[in-house]
């Protein structure tokens, strides 16, 4: 039947009725990060896939261990996405280990999550290479989500700027137009919040948040900084997600620990406040 054909016989799409109502959703990402049996996973989907309603202004996508991705898109509920947790900066061929984005696009994953600060200081991935990724992974039809944050030692150093706008950020400049931007989230990461249990407070996330998306608006466009989703990520959880989720610049959280948990969907998803139309 043709879409007039369709429409006419069932009324318009909800998807794309709802694409006009939240033009700019929520983005809800978990990172589970290197945890997971395939027991422990089938029962976290499980979890997940009878946590209740996602309400429609909110995205939400799961970055799963590369070696479960292919039974989780099998099995996880349709209104949740799969993302990977890193890409390779390079394409198919000759390179043992490494996992190519057009890999990801092809099973069906549609995020990677890159420049985690766990890889930043583990892989010791530079800002250069996350932005090589990010290319790499949207040449491959995969949307990103580019974590950026400073350490402790940094922020009480004074150097937020000089570590998340000018390297984190800086990294990015020049290299993606509007129309790829419109596939990257920015995930605003203070790495002594992370697993941690010490959550930055909603007005020092709203500080960041805001300067991100100067950034954007100075060095980008103003389109691409309004358009762009900036997420939060450290110890997010069902109790402080309201707070955070209230803030004008923080547009969604990226979760560790609190993904594991139903509570990723009841507490946090749930937490967002529908968008004033
Ligand atoms: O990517 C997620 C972050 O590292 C946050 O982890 P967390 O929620 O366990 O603090």
């Amino acid at each position: 039947m043709s879409t007039w054909g369709k429409y006419l016989a069932y009324g318009p799409d909800p998807a794309v009725v709802e694409s006009y109502k939240y033009p700019k959703k929520y983005l809800i990402g978990g990172n589970w990060k290197c945890n997971g049996t395939k027991e422990s996973v089938a029962k976290l989907v499980k979890t997940l896939n009878s946590a209740g309603p996602i309400p429609p202004w909110v995205e939400v996508v799961v970055g799963v261990p590369a070696i479960h991705i292919g039974d989780v898109l099998k099995t996880i509920r349709k209104d949740i996405s799969v993302a990977a947790q890193d890409c390779s900066a390079t394409g198919y061929g000759a390179f043992t280990g490494e996992l190519a984005a057009p890999m990801l696009a092809d099973f069906g994953v549609s995020w990677v999550i890159l420049g985690h600060s766990e890889r930043r200081t583990n892989q010791k991935e530079s800002s250069e290479l996350v932005a090589t990724k990010t290319k790499a992974a949207l040449d491959a039809g995969l949307s990103v989500m580019v974590c950026v944050g400073e350490t402790l030692e940094e922020r009480e150093a004074g150097k937020i700027d000089a570590v998340v706008l000018d390297d984190h950020m800086g990294a990015l400049k020049g290299k993606f137009s509007d129309v790829e931007w419109a596939k990257i989230a920015i995930a605003y990461e203070p790495v002594w919040a992370i697993g941690t249990g010490k959550t930055a407070s909603p007005e020092q996330a709203q500080d960041v948040h805001a300067s991100i998306r100067g950034w954007l608006a100075a060095n980008v466009s103003p389109a691409v900084a309004a358009a762009t989703r900036i997420q939060y990520g450290g110890s997010m959880k069902g109790a402080n997600a309201p707070g955070l989720l209230a803030k004008p610049d923080i547009d969604g959280g990226l979760i560790g620990g609190a993904s594991l948990k139903a509570e990723f969907i009841t507490g946090i998803a749930a937490a967002a406040p529908e968008p004033s139309l």
